[in-house]
């Protein structure tokens, strides 16, 4: 059988930095090229980053795009790579698709080309476009209509991007019907729990559908509200796994492949779904035999509630790296949120980098002022206190407040007193609210809910307690001090803003309120169905009502990492302005 050295490059890139990215590709086509590789591959829309929305739609940058992909052709020649064939994902437009949204030339493509002695060799676009959850692919893209099919060492390569893989037809029976001896798909799958056993299953059962060795190769890291887990994954043509690359690592897959050989006679038109097969003939000779050192491997799992922290881990670093900063700031109430976002905050960016601030007013217990400092002492944050109750009298005296209009006043100069010394020391506000409480909009507009970015706004409370609970008991596996005190995992959650203040005042305990929400928010079920679950007819009604009217604050709250299926973004659309209310 032929062998081919195949190297699976899962790194990060950074939208719209298009010459960084380049010299990422020449610097780990260098690597590849050092450990033999004779196929080197890179992510979906690597070029570019990842997804570039509508970027796509203007001309310069799709311009950009190109031209910078047709200089990195011809750099990775003159760094001596000339004869190594490089998969590289890039936006493309097309040269026959009607323009889109009135732009002069050609309609944007999610793209795909084979870099090969100094000029791009071969290109091809997305055929199936992902248009649910965060895709709008049909906004921007037309679909590829080919079956790229790259002959190399006498192998036949099928390639696909992303989304070919994850709906029925188009490239792997495509790949079946053109007998490809290897299926390549250049992906870039933004982290959901649970989604890594999801995709495992779909390559296995793809590389069954496809008769051949599939390849997944995953991209890494964090835009925006999105996190790459990287986790490529090879299957051999059976289904089994080959090579499991680790997840939230940046790095390279390189493997020896026993491959079948490429029919003597090439299938040649038009395969699965009118997809017109186009072939890319480099070398027809097969390698000379040789022992296989690189036979993969299966780089071990994280477990469910490491997975979700490194995810939250990486989407904060990502934010504040990407953007240009290097230290964030964060309210510290002694209250579990704050702690787990101080944590998360600590292993993304380093305790030297984040700055933590205790602002007890009149209301404030003790223990959440010595909680805060007990947090800052554990991690070792730089922690300061500034007490609110000058500032507050000050109002006070000025104006007459009572009620609610008292109560978020506290909240409101402690937002306005982080801006402030944002502004002031250049770290970026992190809002600690949770999904909970952003379904159910329990925080104050232009107090708690200032910030630059949310860590946890896709954390359930429920959950929040457990990966707390995790994180410490991490740390102890690890023969370190545990980040979080036990008092702010223990005791009752509270807004602090009135004496003797407790979330149960306003809300269902966090287990009840969390399942109903889990129906409503992320499965969409209606209120009759909801009650039919076994909740409390009155209680569905006042919560979903909740959330219902709760949709203006969370379109104003910060961007925050996205770890579910259906996280308040684009995942999650709703109207405003909307008279529409479930009735139980
Ligand atoms: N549809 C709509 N479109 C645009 N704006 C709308 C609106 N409906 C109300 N508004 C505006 O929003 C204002 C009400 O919102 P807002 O000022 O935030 O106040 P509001 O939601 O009434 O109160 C904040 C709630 O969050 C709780 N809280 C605060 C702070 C921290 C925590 C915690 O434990 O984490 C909880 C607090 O106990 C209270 O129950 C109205 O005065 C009105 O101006
Ligand atoms: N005394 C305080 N000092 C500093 N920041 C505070 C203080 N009280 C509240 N905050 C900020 O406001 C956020 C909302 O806090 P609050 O205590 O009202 O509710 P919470 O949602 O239970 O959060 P937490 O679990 O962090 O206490 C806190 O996470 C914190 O960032
Ligand atoms: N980039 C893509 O095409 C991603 C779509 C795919 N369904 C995924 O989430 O992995």
């Amino acid at each position: 059988m032929p062998q081919l050295r195949l190297a699976m490059n899962q790194i990060d890139s950074t939208v719209g930095d298009l010459a960084g990215n380049a010299e990422a590709v020449v610097r780990w086509t260098r690597h590849s090229a050092e450990q033999g590789a004779h196929l080197v591959a890179f992510p979906e829309m690597v070029l570019t980053g990842y997804p570039v929305e509508d970027l796509a739609l203007r001309q310069s940058f799709v311009e950009a795009s190109r031209a910078a992909l047709k200089a990195l052709a011809a750099r990775l020649a003159d760094e001596g790579f000339g004869e190594l064939p490089v998969i590289v994902g890039y936006l493309d437009r097309s040269e026959s698709a009607a323009p889109k949204y009135g732009q002069p030339a050609g309609a944007p493509r999610n793209a795909g080309a084979v870099l090969h002695r100094g000029e791009v060799a071969l290109t091809y676009a997305k055929h199936h476009l992902p248009n649910y959850g965060v895709f709008d692919e049909f906004r921007y893209f037309v679909p590829g209509d080919t079956m790229p099919v790259l002959r190399l060492h006498g192998v036949d390569i099928a390639l696909a991007i992303c989304e070919d893989l994850w709906q029925d037809g188009g490239r792997v029976p495509a790949a079946r019907s053109a007998g490809a001896g290897l299926l390549l798909s250049i992906n870039a799958s933004p982290y959901e729990r649970d989604k890594d056993d999801t995709r495992l299953e779909l390559v296995r059962k793809r590389a069954q559908e496809a008769g051949c060795t599939t390849a997944y190769l995953a991209m890494i890291g964090g835009q925006d509200e999105l996190v790459f887990d990287g986790d490529s994954i090879v299957v051999d043509r059976h289904g089994e796994v080959v090579a499991r690359a680790p997840q939230f690592a940046e790095g390279c897959v390189v493997l020896d492949l026993d491959l079948p050989a490429a029919a003597a006679e090439p299938v040649t038109g038009v395969v699965d779904d009118g997809l017109r097969i186009d072939r890319l003939v480099l070398s027809e000779e097969p390698l000379p035999a040789y022992e296989p050192e690189l036979a993969g491997g299966y780089a071990e799992r994280l477990d469910d509630d490491e997975e979700v922290y490194s995810a939250l881990v990486v989407g904060l670093r990502a934010y504040a790296a990407k953007n240009g900063f290097s230290s964030v700031l964060i309210g510290l109430s002694g209250g579990i949120d704050s702690a787990l976002v101080a944590a998360i905050a600590c292993d993304a960016l380093g305790a030297r980098n984040v700055y933590g601030v205790s602002m007890p007013s009149k209301y404030s217990s003790d223990h959440s002022k010595d909680d805060a400092a007990e947090l800052a002492r554990r991690t070792g944050l730089n922690f300061r206190t500034i007490p609110i109750a000058p500032m507050f009298d000050a109002y006070m005296s000025s104006t007459e407040l009572t009620g609610l209009a008292e109560e978020n006043l506290q909240s409101r100069l402690r937002g306005t007193l982080l801006m402030a010394i944002s502004n002031q020391e250049g770290h970026i506000v992190l809002a600690p609210g949770n999904k909970s409480e952003l379904a159910v909009g329990y925080s104050t507009l232009y107090g708690d809910s200032v910030g630059a970015y949310g860590p946890i706004k896709d954390v359930y409370k429920t959950s929040i307690f457990r990966l707390a609970e995790w994180r410490n008991r991490a740390a102890v596996e690890r023969g370190q001090t545990p980040p979080i005190p036990e008092n702010s995992i223990s005791k009752p959650p509270s807004a602090e803003l009135r004496p003797g203040q407790v979330d149960t005042d306003s809300l269902p305990d966090y287990p009840v309120l969390d399942a109903i929400l889990a129906l409503y928010v992320d499965r969409d079920q209606g209120a009759d169905a909801i009650v039919a679950a076994g909740f409390d007819r009155e209680l569905v009604t006042r919560t979903l009502r909740m959330v219902d009217t709760a949709e203006y604050k969370r379109r104003q709250y910060p961007p925050g990492t996205k770890i579910s299926p259906k996280g308040f973004g684009k995942d999650r659309r709703l109207p405003i302005t909307n008279r529409w209310r479930e009735q139980a």
